[in-house]
């Protein structure tokens, strides 16, 4: 067994978040600030992505919903990655690139709210929900990596969270500390108490 992988996950681990230290808080606090304003105004938030992302869909959804860190009222989120049987139909009628885009079409409203999660910024079934999304008139936020890919350039795009890295695993572990960050901040926005 080679411990050197090891030592060096943690090590870029914690450089990348150093460097991220630096250039996310912007788009993190306006990131917040849409995702207040969306439930405020009463609508909602539908999160998608593919493997480990489709988890931090879920992870996400489940923190507004249920609860981060406070005991607070429920609050409007749905991942679009856990109905096998939406999931299948939609894959086998028509195509996997519309998975998402068919549920953000039956779920989605106007002032509803998109989390759009891609590593690489290349699922097409991630930029089919992004488009339509902005056709319904929803904002979207999205998480990627990499260069940002072709989701990164949509222009549907309200925040553009970029983790600027190579490595999937390594982009997907900042995601997940962007996505509990956001629940820090709407908490304390909402609620006025983070922790
Ligand atoms: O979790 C991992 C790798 O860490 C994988 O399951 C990964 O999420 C899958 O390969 C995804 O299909 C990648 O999709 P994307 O992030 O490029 O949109
Ligand atoms: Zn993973």
């Amino acid at each position: 067994m080679n411990s050197d992988l090891i030592s060096q996950a943690m090590l870029d681990g914690i450089e990348l978040r150093r460097q991220c230290s630096e250039t996310l808080t912007e788009p993190l606090l306006s990131a917040a600030s849409i995702i207040v304003k969306c439930l405020q105004g009463g609508g909602k938030i539908l999160a998608c992505g593919n493997g480990g992302s489709a988890a931090d869909a879920q992870h996400f959804a489940a923190e507004l919903v249920n609860r981060f860190e406070i005991n607070r009222r429920g609050l409007a989120a749905v991942a679009l990655t856990h109905d096998a049987s939406v999931i299948t139909s939609i894959a086998n009628d028509f195509s996997f690139d519309q998975i998402f885009s068919r549920q953000v079409e039956a779920l989605g409203r106007p002032g509803d709210l998109l989390l759009a999660i891609s590593t690489s910024g290349a699922s097409r079934n991630v930029i089919a929900a992004v488009e339509k999304a902005g056709e319904i008139g929803m904002n979207t936020i999205a998480l990627t990596g990499k260069n940002g890919g072709e989701l990164g350039q949509n222009s549907n795009i309200s925040v553009h969270l970029n983790i600027d890295y190579g490595s999937t695993p390594r982009i997907q572990e900042m995601h997940i500390t962007c996505l509990h960050i956001l629940c820090s901040l709407v908490d304390d926005d909402l609620f006025g108490g983070a922790s």
